[in-house]
């Protein structure tokens, strides 16, 4: 390669290297002050039309405002690939930034709000099986929209504006304000791009304008708050699950909208002054009425008369507030009685400070915390008075309710539900946005019109963090992590800083509020059990979404409505405890195997280690403890490993009363979207891949892959001389006895040490006892192999969701492909997309099959029939490359990187590989037992698939309400118990005809 750098006038046709980039467009830049959609319909005047136009626009009006941030061309460190000599060489441009806009910002006069779009990482891709699948299974890219953005991760970052200064460092660091760091290195002193325009809405993209010019070489394009405010909100009540929900009385609950029976709704946004914004669909909406009693009055006020020096710190003391001390109550007029006949209660506030009048008290003489909370819910009643006066008005359903004010502070959330709830006599309900700090943030973001969010569905986009936005994005820069109890320093990094701001946050106990009088509907005292509050309330309640255009509802769940992936629910706070002690408890040990397939470098060690922290501090903000319980844990995770600072760290910041016998940890898990277990193990592999650990158990799948292949052609012998009733069930067996190998399963990584993998298989094999604690083998066996009456019909197509590598594939899922195969049905093999455990990807397969067909003809024609088999020919002068007159054996990916499986949310090949497929075989524990243990299947378009065989090893029986076939082992002596009143190793064989439906 050599640089080109030298050249500042390139004489390469620009146009020709590089697509999507308009030359003409810099100065549309430096002019053009576009506006969105909602400002053409709402007849704004468009400055910029005649310029599109001349550049061949018969696009329509809404379409034809470019965005003022279209990339510009950068030639730093561009290099020729290839050879001088040749003829029009291709040019690499590393700094170039994606035909993609990076960043929109929120500039409040309090805080700024980020969004900020990041690539995925950039995977292997296996182009010859995916090129080859798409034949075999007819995908085509036909009518799939093309989006701008391949897949990527929106992020959510919250910056106080007085802290300005660490938010444009923020931006600098991750060179956001260049398209980021996809595009440009770590460090790139690339030249800031003079006519880079960022997207931002709010008073402060005024205001900073020439701070950001100045700081960043950027311009700030801005872009109208109200517009922006209600296409974040739209997008987000109809692009993720679960974003709304009702807060009452502590309970909080989401609600599931129906995207096509959205509008019309009302959008309050109580800002420091509250907008009510009647919302009739995208672009549409009115501004209604508002209050200029909001955030503002009560910050202002509230400072003026506590003295405090924060919004939240104010919103803290009311936690602990009083306000019968100073409100004038119903009761303090009726000398205590209820006043009945209208329908008001002793304790309903008659005059909001009203006893001030007649108290002679000077304001030293009320307590701060009574005085916070006597105007917090002053405001709050005041404004769920006005926003359900102005439903009522327009004859508005639902009141969503936002701005900073909220914070995802219960007690807000709670006497707002209960001044709608008491107005509307219980007709309406108050409803809350998780992401509701962030409506304009986003709405700025979807105003960059190429990305072509609008349309996205909500399978799409998989917020796959819950709750990790601020430890995502970005290497790990700069030296160890150190101490964390250090205060943040210069030196460390922005990864690092954020690791340390998640486990430094302290929270007060929640107090236990005082007990509300029950009345006659009056304002009682709103109950918040969980009234949590922290330094940043809102920082934290939401994940980061993924963005995969090629995601897919897979066609053969009967209701995808109703179909709900977790079988274990974690609002159940038994289970969440009993998870969180597992998951606390595997992490060291996590710790060490993932810094070993990293080669053990300091690097790695360092990585391990924030890896550690972070998902401690995860897994820590879903759980109160009883402080015995937490000791004993941090001893026994200390005592394995002292270097490794996980599950401890966190204890020591979180907030301790001594009164209290509990450390308080955030105990919120609803605000961070539904949480079922399924979400905590993805969330553990996700936060791996954060910290740069793409797989774990890299060795040992490789090491067991060996092993087993090293005695399948014995197996295979064995299994060959049986009869068609014993090799079926032995197959069975095989593929539960070989589900043992599950590194993710305390129980079974202490039985590794016992023995070899072939001696565990054949152990595990030889306990197989029929009849298992759940057994519908026979009903099986009568599909397969017909009865007197029935002949057997081969299924058309199977597909086989495998589980882990080793023993598991090669010596228990093989095997029953070769079955399936041997009988005339096409199998395909649906693995992870990436890895998780030592689960087996859709990379590796190709291989291991490869492998094993070398002992095996059925396989070997199969796989060749599947397009397995093009690079790894095992005799490639048999001639047999095209022999058709085998069934195809096939791998596709099934999208996701975890354990469990979301069927909402799975790849574009494994949906068309369901379309021909008549019988479903789901393994291990993961993706047969902690989800889809509920699920129901079809075939065709409408009628249930013919059989539904799932097939884990050490299953266990929740309250099951499915008919089927599932085969499994329990690998957790508390599962077992729970789901079949089994004992762990204990089998369950569910098999689920569709003539019993
Ligand atoms: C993570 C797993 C779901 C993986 O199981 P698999 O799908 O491989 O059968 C399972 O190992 C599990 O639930 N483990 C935690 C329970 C325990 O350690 O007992
Ligand atoms: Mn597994």
């Amino acid at each position: 390669m050599a640089p080109l750098t030298e050249d500042p006038n390139p004489v390469h046709d620009i146009d020709a290297l590089l697509i999507n980039q308009d030359p003409n467009n810099k100065t549309e830049e430096n002019n053009n002050h576009p506006k969105d959609k909602s400002a053409v319909l709402l007849g704004r005047e468009e400055n910029s039309i005649s310029k599109n136009q001349n550049q061949g626009g018969e696009r329509e009006m809404a379409s034809i405002h470019r965005s003022g941030s279209r990339p510009q061309l950068d030639l730093s460190k561009a290099a020729i690939q290839g050879n001088f000599e040749e003829k029009d060489p291709t040019i690499l441009l590393p700094n170039q930034s994606d035909d993609i806009s990076h960043l929109a910002l929120d500039i409040g006069g309090s805080l700024i709000k980020l969004v900020y779009f990041s690539r995925h990482e950039g995977q292997p891709i296996d182009d010859k099986r995916k090129k080859t699948v798409k034949e075999r299974l007819g995908i085509s890219n036909g009518n799939r929209r093309s989006f701008p953005i391949l897949g990527g991760r929106l992020h959510f970052v919250k910056f106080e504006t007085t802290k300005i200064n660490e938010c444009l460092d923020f931006i600098y660091s991750k060179q956001l304000h260049h398209g980021g760091m996809d595009s440009r290195h770590w460090n790139a002193e690339a030249p800031a791009n003079d006519s880079a325009v960022i997207k931002a809405t709010g008073g402060g993209a005024y205001k900073f304008t020439d701070l950001f010019k100045e700081r960043l070489g950027v311009s700030l394009d801005k872009e109208d708050e109200m517009n922006c405010l209600v296409a974040g909100a739209n997008f987000l009540l109809k692009a993720i699950r679960h974003e709304a929900f009702t807060h009452m009385e502590g309970q909080k609950e989401f609600v599931q909208i129906d995207h096509n029976d959205l509008f019309p709704y009302l959008l309050v946004n109580i800002g420091s002054g509250v907008s009510m914004i009647k919302v009739d669909g995208d672009g549409k909406f009115q501004r209604v009425s508002g209050t200029n009693v909001g955030g503002g009055t009560y910050w202002g006020l509230g400072r003026l008369l506590t003295k405090c020096k924060s919004f939240d710190e104010l919103l803290e003391l009311s936690q602990r507030g009083d306000n019968r001390t100073i409100d004038m109550l119903v009761g303090d007029i009726y000398g205590g009685m209820d006043y009945s006949k209208i329908g008001l209660s002793a304790s309903t506030i008659a005059s909001s400070f009203g006893k001030a009048i007649s108290d002679n008290k000077e304001l030293e003489d009320y307590r701060p915390e009574d005085i916070s909370l006597s105007l917090l819910r002053m405001i709050s009643y005041n404004i769920g008075q006005i926003a359900y006066l102005n439903a009522l008005r327009f004859g508005l359903k639902r009141i969503f309710f936002g701005g900073f004010f909220i914070r995802g502070h219960a007690y807000t959330m709670d006497t707002i539900s209960f001044a709608v709830h008491f107005w509307s006599k219980g007709d309406a309900q108050a409803m809350f946005l998780r992401h509701e700090g962030f409506l304009g943030a986003l709405g700025a973001f979807m105003s960059y019109e190429k990305h072509g969010l609008d349309d996205l569905m909500v399978h799409q986009l998989v917020e796959r963090f819950p709750m990790g936005a601020p430890y995502t994005g970005g290497k790990i820069h700069g030296p160890p992590l150190g101490d964390l109890n250090e205060k943040a320093s210069s030196k460390i990094s922005w990864m690092e800083k954020f690791v340390l701001r998640g486990t430094e946050i302290t929270a007060p106990v929640p107090m236990a509020p005082p007990p509300g009088t029950t009345g006659l509907g009056g304002f009682e005292v709103p109950s918040s059990k969980g009234g949590t509050l922290r330094s940043d309330a809102s920082a934290l309640n939401i994940g980061v979404l993924h963005l995969v255009p090629t995601l897919e509802v897979f066609p053969l769940l009967a209701d995808p409505k109703t179909y709900e992936p977790n079988t274990i629910d974690l609002a159940d706070h038994n289970e969440l405890e009993y998870w969180f002690t597992v998951l606390s408890a595997h992490l060291p040990d996590l710790v060490d195997k993932a810094v070993a397939s990293e080669g053990g470098t300091d690097d790695a060690k360092r990585r391990g280690d924030a890896f550690a922290c972070a998902f401690s501090a995860h897994l820590a903000r879903f759980m109160l403890f009883p402080i015995e319980k937490e000791l004993s844990i941090n001893v026994t995770t200390l005592a394995k490993r002292t270097t490794l600072t996980v599950g401890f760290i966190k204890f020591s910041h979180f907030y301790m009363n001594g009164s209290d016998t509990r450390l308080k940890l955030i105990e919120e898990p609803a605000a961070y979207g539904k949480l079922g277990l399924a979400n905590l193990l993805e969330l553990r592999e996700e936060c791996l891949r954060e910290f740069q650990f793409h797989d774990a158990y890299r060795s040992i799948k490789q090491r067991e892959n060996e092993a087993s292949l090293a005695v399948l052609p014995d197996l295979l012998v064995e299994l060959d001389s049986m009869s068609e009733e014993t090799r079926l069930l032995t197959l069975i067996e095989g593929v539960l006895a070989a589900n043992i190998f599950d590194w993710g399963s305390r129980a079974c990584v202490e039985l590794y040490h016992k023995g070899t993998i072939i001696e565990i298989y054949r152990m595990s094999r030889d306990k197989m006892q029929r009849p298992w604690r759940v057994d519908d083998f026979d009903l099986f066996k009568e599909r397969m192999l017909g009865s007197r009456e029935k002949k057997p019909q081969p299924h058309k197509r199977a597909l086989l969701f495998v589980d882990n590598s080793g023993a598991d594939i090669v010596l228990g899922m093989l095997p029953l492909a070769r079955e399936l195969l041997r009988r005339g049905t096409e199998v395909v093999l649906v693995a992870n997309s990436l890895p998780a455990l030592n689960d087996v990807t859709a990379m590796e397969l190709p291989d291991i099959v490869a492998e094993a067909a070398k002992h095996c003809d059925i396989l070997r024609r199969a796989a060749e029939a599947g397009g397995l088999l093009v690079d790894a020919m095992i005799n490639p002068s048999d001639g047999s490359k095209e022999n058709s007159s085998s069934v195809p054996l096939m791998v596709v990916e099934n999208g996701c990187g975890s354990p469990c499986i979301d069927l909402r949310q799975v790849s574009s090949e494994l949906a068309a590989a369901a379309k021909d497929a008549d019988l479903i075989i789901l393994e291990g524990m993961g993706r047969a037992l902690h989800t889809n243990f509920n699920a129901w299947f079809k075939c065709d378009a409408l009628k249930f698939c013919e059989s539904r065989l799932q097939i884990f090893a050490f299953d266990t029986s929740y309250n099951i309400k499915n008919i089927g076939l599932q085969l499994a082992m329990v690998k957790n002596q508390r599962l077992a118990e729970k789901l079949i009143k089994g004992n762990i190793y204990d089998c369950v064989c569910r098999y689920e005809p569709a003539n019993l439906l």
